[in-house]
């Protein structure tokens, strides 16, 4: 971790909506996914960015590389989800929705269908042994993959989401946002969200995307991952803007991600400032933790420290992130009636 964390931030209940499971292994599981894999001459640094590093957009896309190769079995993601779903529960986290994208890997049997089914495995394991925190499943859709295995990635959720006890709840996507035009995506995409597959879209991440992002946003989507150039300052445009409050679609944001990955030149000037004062829903996520060295409290704190957030404008943010998860509204209570019987403990 990079920075000392104030044990406000971890004892505030959160809510993790934004959390890709491969770039959320921490640097304690790498290494017992490098002992397990000695030949592959997988070095530590390969896989994270640390305390005032920064890489290119680009460079972090291969250090997703590098963890794929490290995790390519079932043994492996079992074991990766379960640290992960632990450590989210460990540093206060109440609610998560995890995403990752189902790989195949002939070499080692691995199976799209065995991908998603480990994923529930670790879910329901955590589940049994009592960890505090209610987790979910969104498959993701990597968009270098292209319109067909992109349907396919939708088919499965879908037969996931019947049949997963409410586990599987939607759709993500994600990957490389200079690969690719959404475009091409747009019926599996609309199949997903007729089918009822909730949808959190990566949209605007980089600059070239405002074509892509105003016809996305007629779907429109459930949330909005980043969002970094979807306002005017920024190259965007105001109707872009006026879609995204109209229809009321939450934020995603990733203060440390877009900083580390330069996509937003400082965190003072990152839009969080932007949608959270124009009063816009608007959730504090991870992206990942592991590849951005941080957890969901530095994050809070980090956004709290920067723009003068005070305890109880932090409390307002974490209670409402509640409203944007992807769970019925049962589940919505739930976590309102815990945050109430947490807040005196938070606040002692
Ligand atoms: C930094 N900003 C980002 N922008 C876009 N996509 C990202 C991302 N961070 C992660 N991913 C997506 O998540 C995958 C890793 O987790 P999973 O193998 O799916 O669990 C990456 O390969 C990429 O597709
Ligand atoms: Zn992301």
């Amino acid at each position: 971790m990079d920075n000392e964390v104030d044990v406000f931030y971890q004892e505030l209940p959160k809510v993790e909506l934004h959390a890709h499971l491969n770039g959320s292994v921490s640097s304690q599981t790498i290494e017992k996914l490098i002992s397990r894999k000695p030949h592959l001459n997988i070095e530590h640094g390969m896989t994270a960015i640390g305390k005032g590093q920064r890489r290119t957009l680009d460079e972090c896309f291969q250090v997703f590389k590098v963890i794929h190769q490290l995790v390519d079995t079932e043994e492996d993601i079992l074991m990766v989800a379960i640290d992960v779903i632990k450590e989210f529960a460990a540093d206060g986290v109440k609610y998560l929705e995890l995403r990752s994208t189902p790989r195949e890997e002939k070499t080692t049997g691995l199976t799209k269908r065995s991908y998603i089914e480990t994923v529930i495995k670790a879910i329901q394991q955590c589940r049994s042994e009592g960890v505090d925190i209610d987790v979910r499943f969104l498959v993701a859709i990597d968009r270098r993959n292209g319109p067909e295995v992109a349907m396919e990635t939708v088919k499965l959720a879908e037969e996931f989401m019947l049949s997963s006890d409410g586990l599987v709840l939607g759709l993500d996507l994600s990957g490389d946002p200079t690969v690719g035009h959404g475009r091409d995506l747009l019926p599996a995409l609309q199949r997903a969200k007729n089918c009822g597959l909730k949808l959190s879209l990566h949209l605007s991440e980089v600059p070239s995307q405002l074509e892509e992002s105003e016809l996305l946003l007629n779907l429109p989507p459930d949330r909005i991952g980043h969002g970094t150039f979807l306002h005017p300052e920024v190259g965007g445009s105001q109707s872009v803007v006026d879609k995204v409050v109209e229809n009321k679609i939450p934020l995603e944001l990733c203060l440390t991600s877009n900083v580390k990955g330069q996509t937003v030149p400082c965190y003072s000037k990152h839009h969080f400032k932007y949608w959270y004062q124009m009063g816009h829903p608007s959730v504090i996520c991870t992206d990942d933790k592991g590849v951005f060295s941080t957890d969901l409290s530095q994050e809070y704190q980090l956004a709290a420290s920067t723009f003068g957030l005070s305890r109880e404008d932090v409390w307002k943010i974490s209670q409402q992130a509640i409203d944007c998860i992807f769970a019925p509204d049962n589940v919505k209570q739930q976590l309102k009636q815990k945050w109430i019987d947490l807040q005196p403990q938070v606040f002692k």
